[in-house]
C-alpha cells in the first residue's frame, strides 16, 4: 500500500459504502480494508506523530490481505464467511491468548472499535461548529469508545498525539472534498452507511459471542 497515493475521503466512504452487500447482510472484507487503507492514508497526511497509530493498522490490514491471497483466501471473502470459517476451524482465540493471537475475527475485532471511534468522531464533525477544536473532537469521541479497549499507556499516547491536530477549517481542507458546507453534505451522506457497517458488525459479533476475544 503505497502512502503517497492521494488521499479522497470520498473514496473512503465509497469503499464503506460499498462494502455493505446481499441486502445489508454481510460486509466484504477486500472493500472493509479498502477504506482502511484510504484512512490511514489520511492520518499520514496529518503528521508523523500518527505513525504508532498507521504502523498497527497497517500490520492488521496486511495480515487480513494475506488471508484473502491465501490458500483459505475464498473463507475471508465476507465478515460472515471469515466467522463461520475460523470458528469451526478453531481458528480463534476465545477466552485466552493462545495459537491464534492474530485470527481474522480478532483483527476485524480490533479495527470494528476504531470503526466506533470513526462514526463518532464523524458526527462529531458534522454537528461542529467553526471554532470547534479537533482534537477535542477525537479525544471525546476516543474516550466515548476506542479508550475502554487500551491500556493507560495507549491512551496517554493517542490522547498527546491528538494535541498536534489542526484547526477545523485546515482539517477540512486536508480532507480535499471542497467548501465547509460540501464536507458537511458528504459526513451528512456518509454517516448512515458507517452506521449500517458497524451495527452489522456489532450484531453479527455479538450473535457468535466473539465481542470480547482476547
Ligand atoms: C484524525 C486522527 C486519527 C485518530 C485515530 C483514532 C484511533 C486511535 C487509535 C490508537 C491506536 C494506538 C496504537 C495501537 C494499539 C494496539 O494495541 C491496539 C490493539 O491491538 P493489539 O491488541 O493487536 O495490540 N490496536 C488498535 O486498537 C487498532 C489501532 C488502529 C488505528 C487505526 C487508526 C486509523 C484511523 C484513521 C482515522 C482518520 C480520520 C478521518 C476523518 C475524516
Amino acid at each position: 500500500m503505497s502512502s503517497t497515493e492521494k488521499f479522497s475521503l470520498r473514496e473512503v466512504l465509497v469503499s464503506f459504502k460499498s462494502c455493505l452487500v446481499y441486502d445489508n447482510q454481510d460486509i466484504l472484507v477486500e472493500h472493509y480494508l479498502n477504506g482502511w487503507k484510504g484512512l490511514v492514508r489520511f492520518m499520514n497526511s496529518l503528521g508523523t506523530v500518527f505513525s504508532f497509530m498507521s504502523k498497527d493498522a497497517v500490520s492488521k490490514i496486511q495480515i487480513m490481505e494475506i488471508y484473502l491471497s491465501g490458500e483459505q483466501g475464498e473463507h475471508y471473502r465476507t465478515f460472515q464467511s471469515m466467522v463461520e470459517y475460523e470458528l469451526r476451524s478453531n481458528l480463534v482465540d476465545l477466552n485466552k491468548r493462545d495459537n491464534h493471537p492474530e485470527s481474522g475475527c480478532r483483527i476485524i475485532l480490533c479495527l470494528h472499535r476504531v470503526f466506533r471511534w470513526l462514526q463518532l468522531f464523524l458526527e462529531k464533525l458534522r454537528t461542529s461548529t467553526e471554532d470547534s477544536k479537533i482534537s477535542n473532537l477525537c479525544a471525546e469521541a476516543y474516550s466515548d469508545s476506542l479508550a475502554n479497549y487500551h491500556p493507560w499507556n495507549i491512551r496517554k499516547k493517542t490522547n498527546d498525539a491528538f494535541m498536534d491536530l489542526p484547526a477545523r477549517n485546515t482539517f477540512f481542507e486536508v480532507m480535499d472534498v471542497g467548501t465547509t458546507e460540501e464536507v458537511l453534505d458528504m459526513l451528512r451522506e456518509a454517516m448512515p452507511y458507517a452506521s449500517n457497517v458497524y451495527d452489522f458488525t456489532q450484531a453479527l459479533y455479538s450473535k457468535h459471542n466473539l465481542l470480547d476475544l482476547p
